[in-house]
């Protein structure tokens, strides 16, 4: 069946020649990058607070994207959180993967899976990747035994590594927070008691990664990811237009904004579109933590942001209804943001 089938078993047997469902339109095909060494900002944590404001105020400003370094999150427990998922999907045989299988038809569900969007339309083009999604927090959805048994230490080591976002994620918006201006509770309390997902993506090697995407175009729909990757690299960035290459800092961790931190922020910030493309030799992967309202939260800009001469830009959301749009009408571009701007 086409939903159950995963990127991985296209390459076991051997493909050498990528399936149509899998080749981008001309437009969206990645091209070679002129300026291969620019990278995102890097933000060392360890500095003093008011450059590290300073320097986020900048970075979200221009990129909705950066690197922060000397972050507390212990590097070991980093590398086990690359090491272990990649054991999975390598060393499990296709039916051990099986038994831990998303629900084909609902998105988002936990579990191992390939598709990101669910329309029925068959015209949908598919991204060059498979994934594993674990529902980490609140502690109510946490439910370890739909994670894989296997290395052992698997699930322990992804509820360390669940508890240790959420702390990086509640002080990157305390900063970004005090970077506006705002008290340094104002972002997360209108977030509210965060939704976590870790997603590993596996993408694996591509006999033409010229016509294809392992993640098309998209910014996050929550409030903020964290994204840590190996040393393959390919998630790229959009700035000014251009797509400039993420490269891989091995102790480092990627931020990224999303939608309703751009919403609460009206637009002061903007969340960071990004895509990752793939490679024909290496399977890569990446590891991001979402951080997202409930559903029933109304995501709307912050009041201490609004006055006469700065009128909201966005309309309020409540983030489910935000939610399903981005799954019916899929993420290109900034459509689903765009329904909600107002024209001022
Ligand atoms: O693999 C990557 O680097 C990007 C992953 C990503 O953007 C996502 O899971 O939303
Ligand atoms: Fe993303």
């Amino acid at each position: 069946m086409e939903e159950t089938k995963r990127v991985q078993t296209l390459v076991q047997q051997g493909v050498s020649e990528v399936p149509l469902r899998y080749i981008q339109p001309p437009e969206n095909r990645p091209k070679p990058i002129s300026n291969a060494t620019y990278n995102i900002p890097t933000i060392d944590l360890s500095h003093s607070k008011d450059s590290v404001i300073a320097a986020i105020r900048d970075a979200c400003r221009k990129w909705g994207a950066f690197h922060v370094s000397n972050h507390g999150v212990p590097i070991p427990l980093m590398d086990q959180m690359r090491k272990l998922p990649l054991s999975f999907f390598n060393d499990f045989p296709m039916e051990e993967k099986f038994k831990y299988a998303c629900h084909p038809k609902s998105p988002a569900s936990e579990g191992y899976g390939s598709r990101m969007l669910l329309s029925s339309e068959d015209d949908t083009v598919l991204d060059w990747r498979d994934y594993f999604d674990h529902h980490t927090l609140p502690l109510s959805r946490r439910n370890p035994l739909r994670w894989p048994h296997f290395p052992s230490e698997y699930r322990q080591v992804v509820a360390k590594y669940s508890d240790e976002m959420k702390g990086l994620a509640q002080r990157l918006l305390g900063l970004t927070s005090e970077s506006l201006g705002l008290r340094p509770s104002c972002i997360e309390d209108a977030v509210g008691d965060f939704y976590q997902n870790i997603t590993v993506s596996y993408y694996p090697p591509c006999p033409q990664p010229e016509l294809t995407l392992g993640l098309q175009t998209h910014s996050d729909m929550g409030a903020i990811t964290l994204l840590i990757q190996d040393e393959v690299g390919g998630l790229q960035v959009l700035k000014d237009g251009e797509w400039i290459t993420v490269h891989p800092l091995p102790n480092a961790i990627v931020v990224l904004l999303a939608d309703q931190t751009e919403i609460i922020t009206n637009g002061k910030y903007r969340s960071g579109v990004h895509r990752a493309i793939t490679n024909a030799s290496r399977a890569r992967l990446s590891v991001a933590t979402f951080h997202d309202p409930a559903k029933a939260v109304k995501i709307s800009p912050a009041s201490d942001l609004l006055s006469e001469s700065s009128p909201p830009r966005y309309s309020s959301v409540v983030y489910g209804d935000y939610v399903s749009s981005w799954y019916s009408k899929g993420p290109e571009g900034k459509r689903n943001l765009d329904a909600l701007r107002l024209d001022t």
